[in-house]
């Protein structure tokens, strides 16, 4: 197949997994504080402090709405919810605790089904 061929083949190998992925980090048990957008009239200070906000539910409209060019673009939102976390909430505190731990299940899940 053609050097272009093979990049369309990949994309959508690499969309399949990112459906794949994403179903997988909104059915984990520690996915609750990332499933819909931080509501900042809820948390105060967050509007300032998190200047990219970014969500499970966006990242799957995104894709729904084919705005993911490759696995790529899809992994650097998903990284994008995890340091926003991080940011925000202390390491010891129940969402802290739950993006450690997501981040944790989405690096060896994704490098699972790359390797
Ligand atoms: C991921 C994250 N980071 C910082 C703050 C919040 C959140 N999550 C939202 C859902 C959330 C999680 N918990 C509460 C409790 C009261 S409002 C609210 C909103």
């Amino acid at each position: 197949c053609t050097k272009k061929a093979k990049m369309a083949k990949d994309n959508t190998n690499g969309l399949a997994m990112c459906r794949v992925l994403l179903a997988e980090l909104e059915a984990h048990q520690d996915a609750w504080p990332f499933l819909t957008p931080v509501n900042h009239k809820a948390v105060p200070g967050y509007r300032k402090v998190i200047k990219k906000p970014m969500d499970f539910s966006t990242i799957r409209e995104k894709l729904a709405n084919n705005q993911y060019l490759n696995l790529e673009t899809f992994i650097i939102d998903v990284n994008l919810v995890f340091d926003n976390c991080e940011k925000f909430n202390e390491d010891d505190s129940e969402i802290g605790r739950a993006g450690h731990n997501m981040r944790r299940f989405f690096d060896e899940r994704w490098t699972e089904l790359l390797m």
